[in-house]
């Protein structure tokens, strides 16, 4: 498919100055999430089936940087910026203009890096029954005019008011012609007045948070510390070995297991729980099942150990974790694992009150080597994987 023939265009405006950010290079060639804010947008728009043509319209003297920034990604094409943020915009439409373009043209700010691939499909979607569209968001703080002074004067209503976002979705022609009528002189808002005042409907789809513009210092400060908190995750492992025996029962992850010996220990002595108990315990940091539940304490001689995995979680909560993964692997000749898998999984994530699929049993034997292989005992370890 050629350019003329694509579905739609995305233009990425990136050649402003950010001079109310400061620092030593525009805003957006800075990294945010490991990567320079620009790519964010760039490989989301690339990834997209309905988008062809992806232009990046950047500042003549940020050329050289953007091409080091991008090195590697394929499939886009830089066009020159202008003065103003529509002057830029023009250049990428008059180049499309060109090329004869006819799909549908996508406008979005690069300092908007958070972009979904569900936003681009509410504005495609919109796109079929109206001439342009925006993601927007209802305002919800109040609003107040503030004289020179900062002192407050007039409230503004907020009932129907929202913030527009990018990007601002619109039939080439449509945005074409809008920026060829545009009185030059004025400085619009955005593509979407532009739209309007050539006597477009624009539709609103709903916007999203992520989608935050860049605009000062303090934003970057802000994703700093939201990226510090998404990424507290914590791993923890656990081991734990109990003997086979006659007359015992078995119980491993919960489940009971028929079989001729059963394992032996102050507890119920379910090997795989004690061993994620103690993963759980780990990640958080917060001691070991020992610790919790000494075998001296005759409260849990015969206790259900499906209480320790659940008490481990819930301190684990109490420090502001929460469970993501569980995955423990069972040691033993027999008996066979593979049979009581499901149960085990459905059992652990029963109790551990996540998704089954956040849960994973495996097994192994030892080939008939040490104690597992002679029969003697079975052995568990396990990872817990948790977030703050
Ligand atoms: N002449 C311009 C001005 C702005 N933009 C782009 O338009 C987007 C939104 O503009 P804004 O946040 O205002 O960026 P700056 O103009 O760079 O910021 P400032 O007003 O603080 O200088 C940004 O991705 C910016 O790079 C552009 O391509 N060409
Ligand atoms: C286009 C825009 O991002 C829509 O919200 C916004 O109008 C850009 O405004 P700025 O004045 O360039 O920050």
């Amino acid at each position: 498919m050629n350019a003329a023939q694509s579905k739609a265009a995305a233009i990425i405006v990136a050649a402003g100055s950010g001079s109310r950010t400061g620092g030593d290079v525009p805003k957006q060639f800075r990294t945010v999430r490991g990567k320079p804010m620009l790519r964010h947008s760039v490989e989301e728009f690339l990834q997209h089936p309905a988008f062809g043509p992806i232009i990046v319209v950047v500042a003549p003297a940020h050329a050289e940087l953007t091409a080091q920034l991008l090195e590697g990604v394929e499939g886009i094409t830089f066009v020159q910026g202008g003065a103003e943020r529509k002057d830029s915009v023009n250049n990428a439409i008059q180049y499309l203009d060109n090329l004869s373009f006819n799909g549908m043209t996508f406008i979005h700010d690069a300092a908007r890096p958070f972009l979904s691939s569900a936003v681009l499909d509410r504005l495609l979607d919109a796109l079929a029954s109206s001439d342009g569209a925006v993601p927007a968001l209802p305002v919800v703080d109040s609003l107040s005019r503030a004289n020179t002074n900062s002192i407050l004067s007039e409230a503004v209503e907020r009932a129907g008011l929202f913030r527009i976002q990018t990007p601002q979705a619109f039939h080439h022609q449509v945005i074409s012609k809008a920026h060829a009528t545009w009185n030059s002189e004025k400085v619009p808002t955005d593509d979407a007045r532009m739209a309007m005042a050539a006597g477009y409907k624009v539709v609103f789809v709903e916007g999203d948070e992520n989608l935050a513009k860049f605009t000062f210092a303090d934003d970057f400060g802000r994703e700093m510390g939201q990226a510090a908190k998404m990424h507290d995750v914590r791993t923890g492992t656990g081991f734990d070995v109990h003997r086979l025996s006659k007359g015992e029962e078995l119980w491993l992850c919960g489940v009971k297991i028929d079989h001729e010996y059963g394992l032996a220990g102050h507890s119920d002595a379910d090997v795989a729980l004690h061993a994620l108990t103690d993963a759980v315990l780990g990640a958080a940091a917060l001691g070991d099942i020992g610790d919790h539940f000494p075998p001296s304490d005759m409260q849990w001689k015969g206790a259900s150990s499906d209480r320790f995995l659940a008490h481990a979680i819930k301190l684990a909560s109490g420090a502001g974790f929460r469970v993501t993964h569980l995955d423990v692997t069972i040691i033993c000749e027999a008996p066979k694992i593979g049979p009581h898998k499901q149960a085990m999984r459905a059992r652990v994530a029963e109790i551990a009150a996540i998704e089954a699929d956040r849960v994973s049993i495996k097994a192994t034997t030892t080939e008939k080597l040490g104690f597992t292989g002679r029969g003697e005992g079975i052995a568990a370890m396990a990872t817990a994987t948790l977030v703050k």
